[in-house]
């Protein structure tokens, strides 16, 4: 039996709350959405959580203060989407709320996600489950990512080699192969540097169609100094965020650099990062002659796509939406599942990706 969940995300780009309205079926693996909506954060509550991401004073208060209006955000969002789809909050069974990531240690025990759930939960009157990480966590794992467990239960075929890949402030790929199990890991950063620097130099918040990246010229000393992290080289299980790949790893990559280089050129090498390190990433893995498939606001990429399709010559590189699934929405939907794994007590994580010494019920529940 088909029921209804909501799935909210707010992403490391930090660009808007992604709300989906999913119908779906665990009988039939089948995932149908209703609608969905992208409210973008107010510049103040953004300067909020994107200081919270780093250390500094007051952050519990702050914290409070940032996760409740986060989720009066989001209950707002909540609300427009269900009149848009003629719904009541009763006809929907949960909602699977990812939160705002504000610090990422799995090393050292935990996953932070600010939302204020039972605010959230108050304000929707729909049970509201999160905090989908700590339990991952807990059991020794990454606890990230987590979608390549919906990507297996909606998109691999038996006959067929599968990538998915998620560009978003960060890039993780899931790698369906028939009969291997599945593989998935962040591969590095998305677009989250490729923004730091376009805003710092252009004054916008990313590199629409990633027309200026294609105007400059990748400095290639400067790329080679960046791939030489050893978060690349480094195998699976493996996640990152923005306490690790942030304007000082960069500022320190150009600091070592002998002379003053053109900002469009930067722009290219750090376009040619994300590319690289995806396309290195998917040949590990052997998956020459399959298919791959980018969602996250990346996909909107053209330069990078171009990139991606010419360093992977013989695969095929397309948008999610060539199976059925918007790229824009893929994540939210993923949460919406994993509610829905929740609720119904079965695992949401897969210990193969995560490292987790094995599969775990995911999320706390906060009943209607
Ligand atoms: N038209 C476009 N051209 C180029 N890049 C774009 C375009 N639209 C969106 N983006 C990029 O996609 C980003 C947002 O992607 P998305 O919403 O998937 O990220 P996220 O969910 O915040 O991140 P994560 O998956 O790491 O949590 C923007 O910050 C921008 O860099
Ligand atoms: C800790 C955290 O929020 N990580 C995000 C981030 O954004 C992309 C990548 O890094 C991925 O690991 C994860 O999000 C997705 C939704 C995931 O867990 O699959």
């Amino acid at each position: 039996m088909p029921s209804l969940h909501v799935g909210i995300m707010s992403g490391t780009s930090l660009d808007g709350i992604d709300i989906a309205v999913a119908s779906l079926d665990s009988d039939h693996r089948s995932a149908e959405l209703l609608g969905a909506i992208c409210l973008p954060l107010p510049p103040e509550l953004k300067t909020q959580l994107l200081d919270l991401c780093q250390p500094g004073t007051d952050e519990v208060r702050r914290a409070a203060a940032a996760g409740q209006a986060w989720a009066r955000l989001a209950a707002e969002g909540v609300a427009t989407l269900l009149m848009r789809c003629n719904l009541q909050a009763a006809d929907i069974l949960t909602i699977g709320s990812h939160g705002q990531t504000i610090r990422h240690h799995p090393e050292l025990g935990f996953s932070l996600q600010i939302g204020a759930p039972a605010l959230l939960a108050e304000l929707t009157g729909i049970t509201v489950i999160t905090d989908f990480r700590s339990r991952d966590v807990a059991a020794g794992g990454q606890g990230a990512p987590l979608v390549p467990a919906f990507h297996d239960w909606l998109l691999s075929d038996p006959n067929a080699t599968r990538v998915l890949v998620n560009i978003g402030g960060f890039a993780n790929l899931t790698i369906l192969q028939p009969g291997l199990s599945v593989t998935g890991f962040d591969s590095g950063p998305g677009n989250v540097l490729m923004d730091a620097w376009c805003a710092l130099h252009t004054g916008r918040a990313f590199d629409a169609g990633g027309a200026w990246a294609s105007r400059g010229r990748p400095i290639p000393p400067l790329l080679a100094s960046m791939l030489a992290d050893p978060y690349f080289s480094k195998t699976g299980p493996k996640s990152t965020g923005r306490e690790y790949f942030n304007q000082a790893w960069l500022k320190a990559r150009l600091q070592g650099f002998p002379f003053q280089p053109e900002a469009v050129d930067v722009q290219a090498t750090l376009l040619e990062l994300t590319a690289q390190t995806i396309a290195a990433a998917a040949n590990e893995h052997n998956v020459a002659g399959g298919d791959l498939f980018i969602c996250g606001g990346g996909a909107r990429n053209d330069y990078l796509m171009l990139r991606l399709q010419q360093l992977l010559s013989d695969a095929s590189v397309r948008s999610t939406e060539a199976l059925g699934v918007d790229p824009d929405w893929m994540e939210a939907m993923a949460f919406a599942w994993l509610a829905s794994r929740c609720i119904s007590g079965r695992p949401g994580n897969l210990p193969a990706v995560t490292g987790a010494r094995g599969p775990r019920v995911l999320g706390a529940i906060y009943q209607a």
